[in-house]
């Protein structure tokens, strides 16, 4: 069935002006932009008109060029084509917003939206794409009502039209329903200390949450809407209500422990203090913003906002680092409150930055108890081990923050991250990059581990030639490609590869059809035609001997393979390697420590001399290790653990590095 769109808002009114005296069957102006808007395209045959707005050709056709003679249609002739027909103000047409609902699907297409409308359609809809072609698509999901920044129905309702330039009962009535299911339940603090759940009505309270929740969780009902929560129970009920569709307002009164104060030394962007201002509000929340929008900057400003002691989480030792020195350089803090809590050194100070690598073993768990943290920030927060997750569950008393780069992507980790930390925050990111806050990389080189030790081995005792196809065939490269391929859900993608064995081998794992030089012709036309038609969205293509084939156009290019090693090596193939589709977001896998890295860095810089924006990321190990070293310490844990089970935690001796007592 189709989503029939709503009269589409033109803020111009030019669609409406001249045609009120018009005889009821004479074809208008209006209509016919109705008409391009529900076939999705500015020019139209008579044929199309008559069918979309179900009338009879000929009547159409005579109404056409009746429009034409008045000079608001222009008809164009093609050789063997019909005669078509746009808007003579087409050109005009281009430089105004115009918004269609979709809302059945509760989508939302915009043409040329300003800030303004991008701004206030961010706070309830999430940007699906955002290529300047077909305009902005919003989806509104979920969540996205459930996360809105508003007090009230009627609040939220008003941004809606705001950004709509119209009401659309339809979709209201949807997010009404949404808004609802968002605010049945809420966790509140007794006077007396303990956690309270309020229910807004008896049913809900019998109906969902005493046929969800077990003793495990509540003590025992205090009224018909309330029921006195168990210690620590607080993250496991917001999960169960949130999978059961209901979403849990926390309004708990958040223990700050220690004070510390805390000035900013730098003064936050406007969407900064927009982040911080919604995390203040909540207690809680995500930062959602591109790499170097200034994610660990707005987080100062929250701690600073708290005035406690803080604990930061972060992937790796080199972020612990950088954290401290970010914090020193942003605010007022000295170098003898902030402590680093690693491998390398165990500092408990009032603002503490550990690993998630030590935050998720048992015998380091005095990190979360030593203090009373008022705010715990999880950086990178999308990676949050399981382990640490579990160990976590304790600080739902405390404010917590998370950031992440990484859109937070729709499977069960959005849970997770919900429940354990907070609702994301964001910004249109289109709008941070057209404000030049953020440059929109064109390409970005990632740097993968290995995926196994066996080929690692092998790449190591290979020899000239070898090594590159070693390099290039690296397995831990599948994992990255489903990552991104599951960070861009709704792009169309294609995945280039030197090596056919590779190709043969990816195509497998993502179940994608593999276009080589033994592909037949009227079947690689025919899944290309497929991909150009938006029938298929994911093709794995190998470029050996496919030089001159004109590719259809993606919004996504990975280069599984392809860096280095072939006697065709040079600058010229590395444009062609690292611009595979035009004006696609280009991602270059390269095996970190090996050729491809070296050779990758070197065509960086040349690209980057050529102005292009280009963007190195390193891929850490399984996406949550810390190091080796890291590692190794946490299998000497488990391996203890497993031996002497709990009891004995404490007398673990760690061998590949002495501890440090922590400093308190
Ligand atoms: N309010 C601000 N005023 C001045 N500079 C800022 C501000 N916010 C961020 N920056 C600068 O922008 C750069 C990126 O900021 P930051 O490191 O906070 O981004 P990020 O989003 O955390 O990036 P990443 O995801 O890569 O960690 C830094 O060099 C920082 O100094």
């Amino acid at each position: 069935m189709t989503d029939e769109p709503s009269v589409p808002s033109d803020r111009d009114d030019s669609d409406g002006d001249g045609d009120d005296d018009a005889d009821a069957d004479e074809l208008t102006l209006a209509q016919f932009h109705e008409a391009s808007q529900r076939e999705g395209r500015p020019v139209l045959t008579a044929g199309a008109v008559a069918r979309t707005l179900e009338r009879s050709h000929d009547e159409v056709s005579e109404q056409l060029d009746h429009l034409a003679e008045r000079g608001d249609l222009e008809r164009l002739s093609v050789s063997t084509d019909p005669v078509v027909w746009y808007p003579s103000e087409l050109e005009d047409l281009t430089d105004k917003e115009r918004v269609v609902v979709f809302p059945k699907r509760r989508e939302i297409v915009v043409d040329r939206p300003d800030q303004f409308t991008r701004a206030q359609l961010a706070q309830f809809a999430h940007l699906e794409d955002g290529n300047g072609e077909q305009g902005y698509r919003y989806v509104v999901r979920p969540e996205d009502i459930w996360q809105a920044p508003h007090d009230s129905f009627e609040e939220l309702a008003r941004t809606m039209r705001q950004a709509l330039g119209q009401r659309n009962e339809q979709l209201e009535e949807w997010v009404r329903s949404q808004w609802d299911r968002a605010h049945q339940f809420r966790l509140t603090t007794h006077e007396d200390g303990y956690t309270v759940l309020e229910a807004k009505s008896p049913e809900v309270m019998g109906n969902v949450a005493r046929q969800k929740l077990d003793e495990e969780h509540v003590h025992a009902p205090i009224s018909e809407t309330e029921d006195w929560v168990r210690e620590g129970a607080e993250a496991a009920i917001k999960r169960i209500l949130y999978e059961a569709g209901y979403p849990v307002q926390d309004h708990r009164d958040l223990e700050s422990g220690e004070e510390l104060e805390i000035d900013l030394e730098v003064s936050l962007r406007e969407y900064q203090q927009t982040w911080v201002d919604r995390f203040a509000e909540a207690g809680e929340g995500v930062f959602v913003g591109p790499p170097g929008s200034g994610k660990t900057v707005a987080a100062m400003g929250a701690m600073a906002h708290v005035g406690g002691e803080t604990l930061v989480l972060v992937p790796s030792r080199d972020l612990a680092r950088q954290w401290a020195d970010t914090i020193q350089e942003y605010t007022s803090l000295g170098p003898h409150q902030i402590g680093q809590y690693h491998g390398g050194q165990k500092n408990v100070r009032p603002v503490t930055i550990a690993t998630y690598q030590i935050a998720g073993m048992d015998r380091h768990r005095s990190l979360f108890d030593d203090r009373e943290w008022g705010l715990v920030v999880f950086d990178e927060c999308q990676h949050v081990p399981s382990d640490v997750y579990r160990r976590s569950t304790h600080l739902q008393s405390r404010h917590r923050l998370g950031l992440s780069a990484s859109p937070i992507r729709e499977d069960d980790r959005q849970k997770e991250i919900f429940t354990l930390v907070g609702p994301p925050i964001g910004t249109d990111w289109q709008a941070l990059f057209d404000a030049g806050f953020v440059a929109e990389p064109e390409l970005e080189i990632r740097y993968v581990p290995w995926g196994d030790d066996e080929q690692r081995n092998a790449y190591v005792s290979a020899e000239g030639r070898e090594k590159y196809r070693i390099a290039a065939e690296n397995r831990g490269k599948i994992d990255e490609i489903r990552y991104l391929l599951s960070a861009h859900p709704n792009s169309k993608a294609l995945i280039f590869v030197d090596y056919l064995e590779q190709g043969r081998e990816l195509a497998a794992a993502l179940e994608a059809p593999f276009v080589s030089g033994e592909t037949r012709h009227h079947e690689r036309r025919r899944l290309f035609d497929e991909f150009r038609r938006n029938e298929r969205d994911l093709l794995v293509i190998s470029r050996v001997g496919d030089e001159g084939i004109d590719l259809p156009t993606a919004d996504l290019a990975i280069v599984a393979s392809g860096l280095g090693g072939s006697r065709r090596q040079g600058t010229q193939r590395a444009g062609r390697t690292m611009r595979p589709a035009g004006g696609a977001l280009v991602y270059v896998l390269a095996t970190r420590g090996t050729r491809e890295e070296d050779f990758a860095r070197r065509q960086l810089q040349h690209l980057g001399r050529k102005g292009m924006t280009v963007r190195e990321q390193t891929v850490e190990p399984e996406r949550e290790r810390e190091d080796d070293e890291a590692a190794d310490e946490q299998a000497d844990a488990e391996a203890a653990e497993r031996d002497s089970g709990d009891a004995a935690e404490g007398d673990v001796v760690d061998e590949s590095e002495p501890e440090t007592e922590p400093d308190r």
